[in-house]
């Protein structure tokens, strides 16, 4: 990548939209004393009220700024008199919020006209930034102006605080830190040339010309080849950044193919663009927003002395049936399998056993095929996975998908050859065909000379279970696994329900820090301070630390599985954090269902025509659903679309009931019940609403449902020829063909095709047939017989009667 090439975090850092109405404040320093006004107000004094809602109140227009440029206050020729004032002053007739950026000679260097600045723009020539810091990292309490106590420690010194060169050294060193908080796209136009570009300006030190730049770009280019403006960019905002006239710019960007108004929002590559057509380079600034915040609560610790060792998480993963859950329930000498709907393992569990002393986290994560999202975040959150193969069956096609997911999360795998007390099983024939199977997968045994541990296990009688715990002990003491308990929560949330009188539960898995009842946590959209935390055994505690798995309640709503959390250090920022994220949430399925309408329009409205199985889908809990959905993509075809037009978790309301009702859908509920009300409603209305807990048996169920709607097939079967020797007139009857049946055979419900001189002149069905007087049901090859066509009475000696009969063939998936 090019130095100072856009970055994906700064493409998704400008898609996020700024979270400014709710940002902290920042708290001026009181030792900053009185600060030049560019025209202003007063500047509001520290804690005033006026300090907390500081807002530009007005843009600066070019106008503006050329008077302020004349009166010598901004710009290269800026006079000592003036030397404090902010980007913001500057771009804005507001007070100004903290002491900002020096002059441009004081902290950034004005480029000079000419070739604008090649290479990465980033640095130090991004120029002052306005002071807004960011609340500081999550679980902090907002970071103080940084340059209160250097400003304090210089005057108790005595230091000659007055003196322009220590101001503007200051200065310096505060717009350094300011640089750091603000986040600004790293996306300066020069990064955007092309080399040719940069080749051609190298040598003639001029950019070249763009034809439509005209006066105004030379002008621009006269006036500054440097710009800032503040994101979003709106076509008028950059116009008064870049000094060039919004015309000029609505018209340059038609000519790169993009209809705007004066006030329309445009990206920030675009503006970079444009600003690149003007010969100027352009850094947009993002306001922090709470997101950005958000996010540091998952950068690594600091301070190597703050980590100390975890336990290690282990999750097991392998092929259906081969025992992982009874592996584990070995483990925790407990009996989770015979609980389990079906036997089979429906949601991730996590639990914590202690062997030698040491706590161990195991995440058994179901082995179904439909549970592959599932085990991918399992992998995910893991330091070491055990891959559980039965002795008896080898590696299966699951076992294949879990040793790529332990690869992609690139962790160490053990595994465990289960089912070893099965008789017959544990042969050096079996043993090393399993061996082979496992090479093949890249899973080199220990035995063999390779790196993998293979342990003979029995979930049955329990062999080898302290041997597999002696394994894994040893790999992760090997890997020092560490994390700092002391900073605020972060985690990942495991699996997330409704729960009757406890609203939203979520399984976490804290991965550094500590959790505590209290604690403000994000998670995904969701937030809210902890009400009760709860062990893998269901015992309420008050902390949780790193490694450790337990259940939460007091989120809002229910987060996915997978999503990260944190702990923030107030509810407010919670909430801007979560509503920001909805707010995104919402916007992204807005955009995806326009998209889809724009982009399908035709064929949705073909799709009108087409059927389509409708369903609502309600489950315990986000996993299931997500399973759910998995299984049902299977059985997706042209013919009959399955559209789900609800899937969420929790139980069957009345809403749902009447979605199905005005949608003709079917309602699957998926371990969970109907409200009084919804069945009532229901009953009524004639909704059909299916329940399982069994995830196979929604699926089989639904596959039915659509095979049952799909066009059966229609297949003619030839059944025999007749031809006629003689045709009989019978009043009130009509003609009847006396016939020889000369191949197969003739059947009384069979349809008919008449053939004369080779051509079909009539196709229907037999109303008679005879064998002299008697009614048949079917005449054989080489006899004779009567046939009457129904209401067909051309028939004339030497036609062919044809018979064949029609199969309606169910289709299948
Ligand atoms: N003989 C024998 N049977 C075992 C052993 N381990 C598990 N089984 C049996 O194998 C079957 C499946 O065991 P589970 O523990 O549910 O398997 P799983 O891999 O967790 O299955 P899913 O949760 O459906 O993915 C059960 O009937 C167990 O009793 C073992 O070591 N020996």
């Amino acid at each position: 990548m090019k130095p100072g090439a856009p970055t994906t975090r700064a493409k998704a850092r400008a898609a996020t939209p700024p979270a400014r109405a709710a940002r902290s404040p920042v708290a001026p320093s009181s030792s900053q004393g009185p600060w030049p006004q560019a025209g202003g107000p007063p500047r509001p004094q520290p804690g005033s009220a006026e300090v907390k809602s500081q807002r530009p109140e007005k843009r600066m227009t070019r106008d503006d700024m050329l008077a302020l440029m004349r009166s010598g206050q901004i710009g290269p020729n800026a006079t000592p008199a003036a030397p404090g004032l902010s980007r913001r002053a500057r771009a804005s007739w507001r007070p100004a919020p903290a002491p900002a950026a020096a002059a441009w000679s004081a902290a950034r260097p004005r480029p000079p006209p000419g070739p604008p600045p090649s290479g990465p723009a980033s640095g130090p020539s991004r120029g002052p930034c306005r002071p807004r810091p960011g609340p500081g990292p999550p679980g902090h309490a907002p970071a103080p102006a940084p340059t209160t106590s250097e400003e304090e420690d210089d005057r108790k010194k005595g230091k000659g605080v007055g003196s322009s060169a220590d101001r503007a050294g200051r200065r310096a060193r505060r717009n350094e830190r300011a640089t750091e908080r603000r986040v600004s796209s790293p996306m300066p136009a020069a990064s955007l040339l092309n080399e040719d570009d940069e080749a051609r300006r190298g040598r003639s030190g001029r950019r070249p010309h763009h034809k439509g730049g005209g006066r105004h770009a030379a002008a621009a280019l006269a006036r500054k080849s440097h710009a800032e403006v503040d994101a979003p960019i709106s076509v008028r905002t950059l116009s008064e950044a870049l000094g060039i006239k919004a015309n000029d710019l609505l018209r340059k960007l038609m000519a790169m193919g993009s209809m705007a108004t004066i006030n329309a929002n445009i990206d920030d590559e675009l503006a970079v663009m444009l600003a690149m057509e003007f010969g100027m380079t352009l850094d947009v600034v993002h306001e922090r927003t709470a997101e950005d915040d958000f996010m540091q609560a998952f950068a690594p610790a600091a301070e190597a002395d703050a980590l100390q060792p975890r336990p290690p998480v282990i999750t097991i993963l392998g092929h259906v049936d081969h025992g992982k859950t009874s592996l584990l329930d070995r483990i925790r000498k407990s009996k989770v399998v015979e609980s389990e709907s079906g036997g089979i393992t429906q949601h991730i569990g996590a639990y914590q056993v202690e062997y030698n002393g040491h706590p161990i986290t195991f995440v058994d994560t179901p082995g179904h095929e439909a549970f592959t999202a599932m085990r991918a975040r399992g992998a995910n959150v893991t330091d070491i996975v055990v891959l559980v193969v039965a002795a008896d069956d080898g590696v299966m096609p699951q076992t294949v998908e879990a040793i790529a997911h332990a690869k992609a999360a690139e962790v160490p795998i053990v595994v465990a050859l289960n089912k070893i007390d099965i008789p017959n099983v544990d042969t050096a024939a079996n043993v090393s065909k399993i061996f082979g199977e496992l090479a093949q997968q890249g899973l080199n045994p220990v035995e063999w000379g390779g790196d993998v541990e293979v342990v003979k296990t029995s979930a049955t009688t329990g062999l080898g279970v302290s041997d597999l715990l002696a394994t894994l002990e040893t790999i992760a003491e090997l890997h020092e696994l560490k994390a700092d308990p002391d900073r605020p929560a972060t985690g990942t949330c495991l699996e997330a329900s409704i729960s009757e009188g406890r609203g939203v539960v979520a399984t976490v898995l804290v991965r550094e820090g500590t959790l505590r009842v209290g604690d403000v946590v994000v998670c995904g959209d969701g937030y809210g301070r902890v009400r009760a935390l709860f062990d893998d055994q269901g015992r309420s505690i008050d902390k949780a630390g790193p490694s450790f798995p337990c259940e939460i309640s007091g989120l809002d709503v229910v987060p996915d599985a997978g999503e990260n959390f944190a702990v923030v250090d107030d509810v407010g920022r919670a909430r801007e954090v979560a509503e920001a994220r909805r707010l995104r949430t919402r916007d992204a399925a807005q955009a995806e269902r326009q998209t889809v309408t724009l982009e399908n329009l035709y064929n949705r409205m073909a799709e009108r025509k087409v059927k389509a199985l409708n369903l609502i889908v309600k489950a315990d809990v986000q996993g299931s659903i997500e399973a759910i959905i998995k299984e049902l993509e299977k059985l997706e075809n042209a013919e009959v679309p399955i559209r789900i037009l609800l899937k969420g978790v929790g139980g069957i309301s009345e809403s749902d009931v009447i979605l199905a009702d005005a949608s003709q859908a079917i309602i699957i509920g998926y371990r969970v019940a109907p409200e009084d009300r919804a069945i009532t409603m229901a009953d009524e209305k004639d909704i059909e609403i299916r329940r399982y807990d069994i995830i196979y048996q929604v699926t089989d169920d639904v596959k039915k449902a659509v095979e049952g709607m799909l066009v059966p097939e229609i297949k003619e079967v030839h059944l025999g020829r007749a031809v006629v020797r003689q045709v009989f007139r019978i009043s009130k009857v009509g003609a009847v063909a006396g016939c020889f049946v000369t191949q197969g055979v003739i059947e009384r419900s069979a349809k008919v095709r008449l053939i004369r001189e080779g051509r079909e002149i009539y196709k229907g069905a037999i109303e008679a047939l005879k064998r002299f007087k008697d009614d048949v049901k079917e005449v054989p090859q080489n006899f004779e017989c009567g046939i009457k066509i129904t209401n067909f009475d051309d028939v004339k000696s030497d036609d062919v009667i044809e018979a064949y009969r029609v199969d309606v063939i169910r289709r299948t998936l």
